[in-house]
C-alpha cells in the first residue's frame, strides 16, 4: 500500500484552549488554511470523547476544502472513527507497531523524539514522521525534556540519513526564528527539516491568516533554494586565490564606502582598542551592552560581534544575537577562553542554540572545547601546544557542524566555510606579544562581515524575492578579508622604524590598519586553498 505524501512544511497543531477571547475554531482554522497552513493536528488535552470526535470531523470537513490532511493527536480511537489521515504519537503513547496494526494501512504515523535515541527505535518501529524537539522553550505545554536548540534537532536529522521517514521541529517557532531553526538544524551530512510545527503562534494570534503566511512565506524562501553556506564559492564555482583576492579588496572599499556601524558586545580588556580598530578600517563601532536596546539597535547595525572574554552581559548577547539573526545580518562569535570554565562552556552552548554564528573564531584551544575534543588544551584564554595534527579537517568538520564560517587563528590561520579550506600565512610575532590580538581579529572579521552584508544588501532590487538566505553577502571572504586585515598590517607596523616593541606596536598597528588598501591586501596575502 503506497503511503500518502504530506507536505509537512508548515504543519499546525491545534488547541482550542489558546484561542484568544472572541475568536471562534474553524474560523481561525480556515484562516490559518488561507495562510498557508499545509497540515493539521488536533490535538485534544481536556475534552471529552464525545467532543473531541466532534471537532475532529468538522476539522477534516474544513480542511477537506484545501485538500490538507489531518492527524489526530494520542487518540487512535478518534482517527477511526473519522476517518483521519494519521496520527501522532507521544513516547508514553500506544506503541507505533501496535497503532499500525488497528489503523487503515495507508494512515500516517508520526512519533514524538527528544534524543538521537528516540529516532532511532521510530525508525525501526516503522513510524512516518518523527516530531523532534524542543527545540526551544514553549509556553505551550510543559515540557519535560531539555530544550536541544537547532544543533540537537540536526543530531537527530542526521539519524534518519537513508530513511524516507520525515520530520518536523516543534516547540517555541514563530515566524521570527524559523528561519534560524531551519537553517541551523541541518545535519552536517545535509539532512534537513521536513517542516516545522506550530502552535501558538498560529493559534493564539488575532489574525491566524498574517500569522500563517508570514511562516509560509519564510519556510517557502528557505525550501525555494538549494541549500547553501554563507559562502557563495560553492554555489558558483569554487574559490580561487586569484578571486578572493579581489573580493577580499572590493569588500574592504565597502566598508570604507558605508561605514556600516559595528556591534560589539567584547571584554572590558581590549573594548577601547577594538573601537579603534573598527575606526580605522572605515566602520563604526558601538559597544552596547543592555538586553532592552537589542532590538531597536539590531535594525540599523550591519553586524554583531559577540566576544565572551568578560563574560559579563550574557543576557544582552542572547537578545542581540536573537535580533541580528531576525534583521538576517552577520554574527561573529569569538567564544574567549571557552574551555576554561563549566560556565563559559554552559554559556557558549546556550548562545549557539539560542542564535546562529555567522562566524565561530578562536584559537586552537577554544574551538577544541567547543567541538568538545580533547586534542588541544587550553590554560586561560591561551591555547597550548602545537595546535590541531590535520588543523584543515578540523575546520572544514566544525564549519558543518555549526553551518557556519570556522576561523581558527595561530601563526596560520585557517578559515573553512563547511567545503572549501583557506590557508591564511601572514602576520608577526609581535601580535603575540600584545594583549587582545585575537580579540581584534574578531572585531576585524566583523566589520568585514558588516561590509560585504551592506554591499549586498545595496545590490539587491527592493522588489527582489527572497532567498531565504539568513545573511547575504560572500562570509567566507568576509571573514579571510578580516583575518588579513590584522595580519597585514601588523607586518607593515612591525617593519616600521618607530616600532620598538609591543608599546609602539600597538599604536603602529592602528595607523597601518587606518592605511591599509584593497591593493595591499591583494599584494601582500598569504593564501592557499588546501
Ligand atoms: C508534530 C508533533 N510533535 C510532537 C508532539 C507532541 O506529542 P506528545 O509527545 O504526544 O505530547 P502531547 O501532544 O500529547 O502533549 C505533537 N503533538 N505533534
Ligand atoms: C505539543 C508540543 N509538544 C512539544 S512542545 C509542544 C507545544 C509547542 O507549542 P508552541 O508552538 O506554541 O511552542
Amino acid at each position: 500500500m503506497t503511503k500518502k505524501e504530506f507536505d509537512y512544511s508548515l504543519y499546525l497543531v491545534t488547541g482550542r484552549d489558546l484561542l484568544p477571547p472572541a475568536k471562534d475554531y474553524l474560523e481561525s482554522l480556515e484562516e490559518a488554511l488561507k495562510g498557508g497552513v499545509t497540515l493539521v493536528q488536533v490535538r485534544e488535552k481536556t475534552a471529552d470523547t464525545g467532543e473531541i470526535l466532534d471537532v475532529a470531523r468538522k476539522t477534516k470537513e474544513l480542511c477537506d476544502k484545501y485538500d490538507v490532511p489531518v492527524i489526530i493527536d494520542d487518540r487512535i480511537d478518534i482517527a477511526l472513527a473519522m476517518g483521519a489521515d494519521g496520527v501522532h504519537l507521544g513516547q508514553t503513547d500506544m506503541p507505533v507497531p501496535i497503532a499500525r496494526a488497528l489503523l487503515p494501512p495507508d494512515t500516517v504515523i508520526g512519533k514524538t523524539c527528544n534524543t538521537p535515541e528516540h529516532v532511532r527505535v521510530a525508525i525501526s518501529e516503522g513510524a512516518d514522521y518523527v516530531g523532534v524537539g524542543p527545540v526551544r522553550g514553549t509556553q505551550t505545554k510543559k515540557v519535560k525534556h531539555p530544550v536541544v536548540g537547532p544543533r540537537g534537532i540536526g543530531e537527530m536529522l542526521q539519524v534518519l540519513d537513508g530513511t524516507d521517514v520525515k520530520a518536523v521541529a516543534i516547540a517555541g517557532i514563530n515566524s521570527t526564528n524559523v528561519l534560524h531553526c531551519l537553517w541551523g538544524s541541518v545535519s552536517p551530512t545535509g539532512h534537513q527539516l521536513d517542516g516545522v510545527a506550530v502552535v501558538s503562534d498560529i493559534m493564539a494570534s488575532q489574525d491566524p491568516y498574517a500569522s500563517s503566511k508570514r511562516l509560509s512565506d519564510a519556510i517557502k524562501a528557505f525550501y525555494r533554494s538549494p541549500l547553501r553556506t554563507f559562502s557563495q564559492g560553492l554555489s558558483t564555482a569554487p574559490y580561487k586565490v586569484e578571486g578572493i583576492k579581489t573580493a577580499v579588496g572590493s569588500i574592504l572599499r565597502s566598508v570604507k564606502q558605508f561605514s556600516p556601524l559595528v556591534h560589539q558586545i567584547t571584554n572590558n580588556v581590549v573594548t577601547n582598542q577594538s573601537a579603534n580598530a573598527t575606526l580605522a578600517l572605515g566602520a563604526s563601532p558601538i559597544m552596547a551592552t543592555a538586553p532592552e536596546e537589542m532590538a531597536d539597535l539590531s535594525k540599523v547595525t550591519g553586524a554583531l560581534l559577540v566576544n565572551f572574554g568578560t563574560i559579563q552581559n550574557l543576557d544582552g548577547m542572547l537578545e542581540a544575537g536573537r535580533n541580528t539573526n531576525i534583521n538576517r545580518k552577520p554574527i561573529v562569535f569569538d567564544p574567549v577562553g571557552v574551555g576554561a570554565t563549566a560556565y563559559r562552556r554552559e554559556s557558549a552552548q546556550g548562545l549557539l542554540s539560542a542564535w546562529q554564528a555567522t562566524v565561530l573564531k578562536g584559537n586552537a584551544g577554544e574551538l577544541a572545547a567547543i567541538a568538545n575534543s580533547s586534542e588541544v588544551q587550553a590554560k586561560g584564554v591561551d591555547s597550548l601546544g602545537q595546535g590541531f595534527a590535520d588543523p584543515a579537517s578540523f575546520v572544514r568538520k566544525l564549519a558543518r557542524q555549526h553551518r557556519c564560517i570556522v576561523v581558527l587563528t595561530g601563526v596560520t590561520d585557517w578559515v573553512s566555510d563547511g567545503h572549501a579550506v583557506a590557508r591564511l600565512s601572514n602576520g608577526h610575532a609581535l601580535l603575540g606579544e600584545i594583549t587582545g590580538s585575537g580579540c581584534m581579529v574578531g572585531t576585524a572579521v566583523a566589520t568585514f562581515c558588516a561590509g560585504a552584508s551592506t554591499a549586498a544588501a545595496a545590490g539587491r532590487a527592493a522588489d527582489a524575492e527572497d532567498d531565504g538566505m539568513l545573511v547575504r553577502g560572500d562570509m567566507f571572504v568576509a571573514a579571510i578579508g578580516g583575518v588579513l586585515a590584522i595580519t597585514i598590517a601588523a607586518e607593515i607596523a612591525a617593519a616600521r622604524e618607530d616600532v620598538k616593541g609591543s608599546g609602539t606596536f600597538l599604536p603602529a598597528l592602528i595607523d597601518e590598519l587606518g592605511k591599509l588598501t584593497a591593493e595591499d591586501l591583494a599584494s601582500r596575502a598569504n593564501i592557499a586553498l588546501v
